[in-house]
C-alpha cells in the first residue's frame, strides 16, 4: 500500500509500504494511484514527495507477481499520471531505487537521494527490459551511451555516480525526506515542462553506437534474449517519437515476459536467496543455528586455491596466517598474494585492503586462530596428516575446514579431537573471484560449524550452498557423468570442437574440452589415479571397475598434453600459457588411431545428441543427489551450477531446465540412451525422476515438498 500525509507548508508525502523492499505490488500501485489523485485534488497541496518506508525507496516491480495474472493498475499509465501532475513531484530515494522503482522516480519531476543509495535498471538480469518507460526516459535524461551501459548490464550505481550522470538532482548525507520536502517547497510554482522526460527529445544515434552495441551484445549474450531486446528498445528511443517508442518497449517486453528465459532468470533470482535459508536432514537450519564470529583465520597450502582463499578472507577484514611448507612456493606466494589483494581491493573500490596477512612455513603459527582452511594437494593421506597436526596445535574450539574437491570430510573429522567442528569449504578457482562456495557437512558436523562456514561465505560475498558429504559433493559429482559422456562421444565419432560448439551454443562460456584444457588435464588424471581408474599397473581396457570407461583423456594427458599450460591439449595454442584454442591435427589422427585400435566405427553425431547425452546424464545425477538428500532442493543444485560451473543463467540451472524440457521427455531420452549404452550406469534414470513423472511432473518449486513426503513414506 501507500500512505498519504500532508506536511506543514502544503507538501503531500506519499510513502510506499511493502516490506522488505517496497516492491510495486498491485496494492502499492493502487495506493500510489489513489494518493496521487488525492494530492492533485487537494487545493492546499502545492507539491508532492514520494518516499519508501524503512529506509528503502523501492526495489522495483514485485517479481513474485510475475508468476500469476497481472492485477491492479498497470505501471506505465501510473507513471504517466505522476509525470503529468501540475505540482512538482520529487522522489526521495533512500536504500534502493531499482527497476520499476527507478522508473517511478524517472516519472517524478525531481530526484533527491541519500549518498548511500543504490540505483539501477537490473531488469535485464531477470530476462526483461525496463518496461515502465525506463528504456525511453533514461536515454532522454542521460544520453544513449550511459543509458546503454546501465540498461544492458543492469548494474547498480552509487548516488554519486547517478548525480554525475544527471539522474539525480541532489545527493545528501542528511535525512533525504526532509531534504526533498525542502527542495519541492523551493521549486513550487516553477515551470515543469522541461522536467517531464517523456516530452524531451532523445539524442539521435549519430555514430551508429547502437548498431555496434548490438553486434557486441549478440556475441556476448550467448543466446540470452533480454540484452538484445534492451538494445532494440534504445534503438526505438533514438529513432521514434516517445509514444511509438513506448509501443516498441511494450512489444519487446511482452515477448520477453512470455519467454522461458525470463521465467528461468526469475527462478535463478529466488534460488540464490533460497539457498541462504539452508537446512540439514538433522533439522538444523539457518534460523535455529548460531554462527560464530570469525576475526582470525589460517590457510594451509598456498597453491592455486590457497592464495585466492587468503585474498578472499583478507578482503572481508579477517587477519590471516598463510602457511606453506615448500620454501619456493612460500616465497612466490608472499609476493603474489599481496599483489592479488591490492588488485582485487582496487577493483572493489577499496583504498586499503582491510585484512592483515602474515606468511609462515610453520604450522605451529596457527595456534591462535578461530578457523583454519586447509588447501594442500588432493591427497587423503596428506590431508589426514595435516588435520592430525592441526588438531594438536589449534586451541580447543577452532573450526577446521577443508577445501577438498571431493574427498570424505568425515574421514578428516575422525582424526580430530572435535569432529563436530570439521566441515568442507569448497571454493572454486579463482577463489577470490568465483561466487560459489559449497559448505560440506559430514554426519558429525555441528550446526554451529555449518552456520559459521555459511556466514563466512556470505561475508566474502559468496553464494554459499550447504551440501552433503559424498564423493565430489554436488557440483563435481554431477560433472563426472557429463565429462564421461563427452569422452564417449569422441570415441563414437565426434570431435572436441563439435562437442564444445554444441555446449557453447546452449550457452556455456566454454565447452568441456576447452574447459579441461584451461584447468589442466593432469587435474582429472590425478583424481582418476586416486580412484584406481588409471595410472601404472591399471590395464588399458575400455571397461574398468565393471563399467564402460574411456581412457582417452588419460592418454592425451600421458602424452604430455596438459592443456593451455603446455600449449597442447585437446586443442593447440600459440605456446605454453596460450589462450586461443585451435583445432589440432594431432588430436584427429590420435582419435582415428584410437577408434581403429578398439574397432570403433565413427558415426556422424548431431548437436542434439551431444546436448542430450551430456546434459541429461548430468541432470540425472542431480536427481540422484536429491534422492540421496545430498542437496536440500533443486534450487541448491541450480545455484551451484549457475554460480560455479558456468551453466547459462537464462536456462535457470540443470534441474529447472529439466522441468522446462519436460520430465517425461528427459526420462524417455535417458531410457533410450541407456538402452543403447547399458554399460553406462549414469544413464539409468533415477528413481526420483521416475516417481516425479509418475505423479504428473510437478513444477520444480514443488519437488522439495514431494521428496520430503516420499522420504517419510520410504518411497525413495
Ligand atoms: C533490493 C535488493 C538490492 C535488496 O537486497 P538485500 O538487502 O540483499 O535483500 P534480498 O535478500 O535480496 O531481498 C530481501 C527479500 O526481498 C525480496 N525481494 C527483493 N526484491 C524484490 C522484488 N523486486 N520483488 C519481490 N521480492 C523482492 C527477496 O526475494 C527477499 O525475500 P526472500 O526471497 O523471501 O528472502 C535485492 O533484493 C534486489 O536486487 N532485488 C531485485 C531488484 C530488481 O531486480 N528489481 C527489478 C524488478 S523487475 C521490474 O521492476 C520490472 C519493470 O520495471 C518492468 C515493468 C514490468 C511490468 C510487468 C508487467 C507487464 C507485463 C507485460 C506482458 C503482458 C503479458 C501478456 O499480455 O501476455
Ligand atoms: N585447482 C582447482 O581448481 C581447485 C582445487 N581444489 C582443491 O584445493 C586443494 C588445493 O588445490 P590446488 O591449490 O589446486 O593445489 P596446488 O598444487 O596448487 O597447491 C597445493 C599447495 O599445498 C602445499 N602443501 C602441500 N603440503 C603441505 C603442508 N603439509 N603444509 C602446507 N602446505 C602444503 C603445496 O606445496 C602447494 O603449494 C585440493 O584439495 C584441490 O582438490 C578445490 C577447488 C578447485
Amino acid at each position: 500500500m501507500a500512505t498519504y500525509s500532508r506536511l506543514p507548508g502544503s507538501v503531500a508525502l506519499i510513502t510506499l509500504q511493502n516490506p522488505p523492499v517496497n516492491a510495486l505490488s498491485a496494492a502499492v500501485r493502487q495506493g500510489i494511484v489513489d494518493t496521487v489523485q488525492r494530492a492533485l485534488k487537494d487545493p492546499k497541496v502545492t507539491s508532492v514527495v514520494i518516499c519508501g518506508q524503512n529506509g528503502k525507496f523501492c526495489g522495483g516491480a514485485d517479481i513474485r507477481e510475475f508468476a500469476g495474472p497481472m492485477l491492479g493498475p498497470p505501471l506505465v499509465p501510473m507513471i504517466h499520471a505522476i509525470e503529468a501532475v501540475d505540482k512538482p513531484v520529487a522522489a526521495a530515494i533512500e536504500g534502493v531505487a531499482l527497476g520499476g522503482g527507478l522508473e517511478l522516480a524517472l516519472g517524478c519531476h525531481y530526484r533527491i537521494a541519500h549518498s548511500k543509495a543504490l540505483l539501477g535498471l537490473p531488469e535485464v538480469t531477470l530476462g526483461l527490459l525496463p518496461g515502465a518507460g525506463g528504456s525511453q526516459r533514461l536515454p532522454r535524461l542521460i544520453g544513449l551511451t550511459a543509458a546503454l551501459d546501465l540498461i544492458t548490464t543492469g548494474r547498480h550505481i552509487s548516488a554519486a555516480e547517478a548525480l554525475k550522470l544527471g539522474i539525480l538532482d541532489q545527493v545528501t548525507d542528511n535525512n533525504v525526506v526532509d531534504q526533498a520536502v525542502e527542495f519541492v517547497r523551493r521549486v513550487a510554482g516553477q515551470p515543469l515542462d522541461s522536467r517531464r522526460l517523456s516530452t524531451l527529445p532523445c539524442p539521435p544515434d549519430v555514430d551508429s553506437l547502437l548498431d555496434k552495441a548490438m553486434v557486441k551484445v549478440r556475441q556476448r549474450s550467448r543466446g540470452a534474449l533480454a540484452p538484445v531486446a534492451c538494445v532494440q528498445a534504445l534503438m526505438a528511443a533514438a529513432s521514434l517519437p516517445y509514444t511509438q517508442g513506448m509501443e516498441k518497449e511494450r512489444e519487446l517486453l511482452t515477448t520477453l515476459f512470455n519467454s522461458g528465459q525470463a521465467r528461468a532468470l526469475q527462478y535463478a533470482f529466488f534460488s540464490q536467496r533460497v539457498v541462504g535459508k539452508w537446512s540439514l536432514p538433522s533439522g538444523a537450519s539457518w534460523d535455529n543455528s548460531a554462527a560464530r564470529p570469525i576475526s582470525k583465520a589460517a590457510v594451509i597450502g598456498l597453491g592455486t586455491m590457497g592464495r585466492g582463499i587468503v585474498v578472499a578472507l583478507a578482503l572481508t577484514g579477517i587477519s590471516v596466517v598463510a602457511v606453506e611448507t615448500q620454501e619456493k612456493q612460500l616465497a612466490e606466494a608472499s609476493q603474489a598474494v599481496p599483489a592479488m589483494l591490492q588488485r582485487e581491493a582496487g577493483r572493489r573500490g577499496l583504498a586499503t585492503p582491510p585484512g592483515v596477512i602474515s606468511f609462515s612455513s610453520n604450522l605451529q603459527d596457527v595456534s591462535e586462530v578461530e578457523l583454519v582452511i586447509e588447501a594442500v594437494f588432493e591427497d587423503m593421506s596428506l590431508k589426514l596428516q595435516v588435520f592430525r597436526h592441526l588438531t594438536s596445535v589449534c586451541r580447543p574450539g577452532t573450526l577446521l575446514c577443508s577445501n577438498t574437491s571431493g574427498l570424505d570430510i568425515d574421514q578428516l573429522a575422525a582424526v580430530t579431537q572435535s569432529p563436530g567442528l570439521v566441515v568442507g569449504m569448497h571454493f572454486f578457482a579463482p577463489a577470490h573471484v568465483m561466487k560459489l562456495l559449497e559448505v560440506v557437512y559430514g554426519p558429525r558436523s555441528s550446526p554451529e560449524a555449518v552456520a559459521t562456514a555459511m556466514q563466512l561465505g556470505k561475508r566474502m560475498g559468496k553464494v554459499s550452498v550447504a551440501v552433503g558429504n559424498c564423493p565430489g559433493f554436488v557440483g563435481n559429482r554431477m560433472l563426472k557423468p557429463y565429462l564421461e559422456q563427452a569422452n564417449f562421444l569422441l570415441e563414437e565419432g565426434a570431435t572436441p570442437q563439435q562437442v564444445d560448439e554444441a555446449l557453447e551454443e546452449f550457452g556455456f562460456p566454454m565447452g568441456v574440452f576447452r574447459m579441461s584444457d584451461l584447468s589442466g588435464l593432469d587435474v582429472g588424471w590425478r583424481i582418476r589415479k586416486e580412484a584406481g581408474l588409471t595410472g601404472p599397473g591399471v590395464e588399458s581396457t575400455r571397461t574398468r571397475q565393471g563399467r564402460r570407461y574411456s581412457p582417452l583423456p588419460d592418454q592425451v594427458c600421458e602424452a604430455g598434453r596438459l592443456g593451455q599450460k603446455t600449449g597442447r591439449g585437446w586443442y593447440q595454442y600459440d605456446g605454453p600459457g596460450g589462450r586461443v584454442a585451435r583445432s589440432d591435427p594431432w588430436v584427429h589422427i590420435f582419435l582415428e588411431a584410437y577408434r581403429a585400435e578398439h574397432d570403433l566405427v565413427a558415426r556422424s553425431i548431431a548437436p542434439e545428441e551431444i546436448l542430450e547425452r551430456c546434459l541429461y546424464a548430468l541432470i540425472n545425477e542431480g536427481f540422484n543427489i536429491l534422492q540421496d538428500a545430498m542437496a536440500a532442493g533443486p534450487e541448491d543444485i541450480d545455484a551451484i551450477y549457475v554460480f560455479g560451473y558456468g551453466w547459462p543463467r537464462h536456462h535457470g540451472g540443470p534441474m529447472f531446465h529439466a522441468g522446462q524440457v519436460g520430465l517425461g521427455r528427459i526420462l524417455e531420452r535417458l531410457q533410450h540412451h541407456h538402452h543403447n549404452h547399458p554399460d553406462v550406469p549414469h544413464l539409468k534414470p533415477s528413481t526420483l525422476l521416475r516417481r516425479l513423472v509418475a505423479v504428473g511432473s510437478p513444477p520444480v518449486q514443488k519437488w522439495r515438498e514431494f521428496i520430503n513426503k516420499e522420504r517419510v513414506h520410504s518411497q525413495l
